[in-house]
């Protein structure tokens, strides 16, 4: 949490008030860095998963470090387009594509479709054909591998909603001929998020280099291969081990090394996840009949993933008092009793009026955020040595409620 000064987030909370999240321009920049880096030699594109942290002062920053997007709904396409992010540089992915999605995105011209189902093939070459283009696909392989994460952020296992299986895939290239508006020639696989250990990669992208040999030797070109994101963070300093970055990358130059074609990741929370935190301040501390509630006034329309994963997320208060640690159950003023950031979590005495940050939240923390219980959306800010920049600024209230009305019309359904 180096990148984040107390006094600065403390002048900060003074001029736009909280909740807010910060973001740091090096911290970032140190990520998408040390990625090029690593896989500098290889024909690699990174295209940094936008669903992670979507505002577009985070994707100009992709964009002008040459980063592509990895894309699921025109809402990204356009926020990535907006940014400068260029459309050779997108990939969309997604199970649910629908044509009027894949008409835009042939429009703008995007690198590649991630094909998810047969029944999304056929649409792609549909919409191709109707708009009298080629459409450059990779099919989504699910590879059946325990990415060993939390099960609603897993992806690769048969029982999940993603990718087609081997054998699927290996019948559309078969049939790849009568495809006459879509290139099928590249393959990509996502097996989850948040992956702590390197076996799972390894046993997945063996399975898919092993299946990209085999379609070479059956006369295939493989142009390229998308190994997805899902390198995890550290969220629990001290216990977390992620995958260093080096291994990654030596594991992907190993398996890779008989392919010739360009190689795409697709990393999102790796990128942005610890270089942004969510800045609250504590309203009061309730003391309860076994416990103290530490209630702040950010809650889990503002940061969800600990009511939705039981996420571990670090909070600490900026101001130091040089007494023990008290436990609390830090809380959000939403009306669910799943609005909870933490319980019994030990930590320096806090006051109300106290500021706090809450660590991790870069990555699905804005992006995830919604406006339940009518809370308008935080702010969102950059800090980059010593100063920093709005990024969103606070929604209002008036803003929240428009697009609602009153019956003006009833028509006949
Ligand atoms: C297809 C695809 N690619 C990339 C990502 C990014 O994942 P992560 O943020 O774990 O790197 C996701 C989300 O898990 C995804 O669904
Ligand atoms: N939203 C999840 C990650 C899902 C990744 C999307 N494919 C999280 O907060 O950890």
């Amino acid at each position: 949490m180096s990148n984040f000064p107390p006094a600065e987030l403390d002048a900060i909370a003074r001029q736009i008030q909280t909740p807010y999240y910060a973001y740091s321009v090096q911290a970032i920049r140190a990520r998408i860095a040390s990625l090029q880096n690593a896989f500098r030699g290889l024909d690699v594109r990174i295209c940094y998963a936008v669903k992670a942290n979507s505002n577009l002062a985070i994707l100009q920053l992709m964009a002008l470090h040459g980063v592509g997007a990895d894309i699921v709904s025109l809402g990204e396409m356009q926020r990535s387009l907006k940014a400068g992010i260029p459309a050779e540089r997108i990939v969309f992915s997604g199970v649910g594509k629908i044509a009027e999605e894949i008409d835009a995105a042939l429009a703008a011209g995007v690198w590649r479709f991630n094909v998810e189902s047969a029944d999304e093939l056929q649409l792609l070459q549909r919409v191709a054909c109707s708009r009298g283009v080629c459409a450059r696909a990779a099919v989504r392989i699910n590879p059946d591998v325990d990415a060993r994460t939390h099960a609603k952020i897993s992806t690769g296992k048969a029982e999940n909603k993603f990718g087609v299986s081997i054998d699927e895939a290996r019948r559309w290239f078969a049939d790849a001929a009568s495809l006459d508006h879509v290139q099928l020639d590249g393959l990509h696989a996502h097996i989850g998020s948040q992956i702590l250990d390197l076996e799972p990669f390894r046993l997945a992208l063996q399975r898919v280099e092993a299946f990209r040999r085999e379609l070479v030797e059956a006369g295939h070109a493989i142009a390229s291969v998308d190994i997805g994101g899902g390198l995890g963070v550290v969220y629990r300093p001290g216990i977390d081990t992620p995958i260093e970055i080096a291994d990654y990358a030596a594991l992907v130059r190993d398996t890779f090394a008989e392919f010739k074609g360009t190689l795409a990741l697709e990393p999102g929370r790796w990128l942005v996840a610890e270089a942004g935190v969510l800045v609250t301040r504590a309203i009061r501390v309730k003391h309860g009949t076994d416990r103290q509630f530490l209630v702040v006034d950010a809650a889990m329309n503002d940061l969800l993933r600990p009511s939705l994963y039981d996420a571990w997320h670090q909070i600490v208060p900026l101001h130091g008092r040089d007494e023990p640690d008290v436990a609390y159950d830090v809380v959000g003023p939403v009306c669910e009793t799943g609005d909870t950031f933490a319980q019994g979590r030990a930590m320096p005495r806090c006051e109300a009026g106290d500021l706090l940050m809450i660590g991790g939240a870069g990555a699905y923390g804005a992006s995830m955020g919604s406006t339940y219980n009518s809370r308008p959306l935080p702010a969102e800010v950059l800090l980059d040595d010593g100063r920093y920049a709005v990024i969103r600024r606070r929604q209002t209230i008036a803003e929240m409620m428009a697009g609602e009305q009153f019956p003006q019309a009833w028509h006949e359904t």
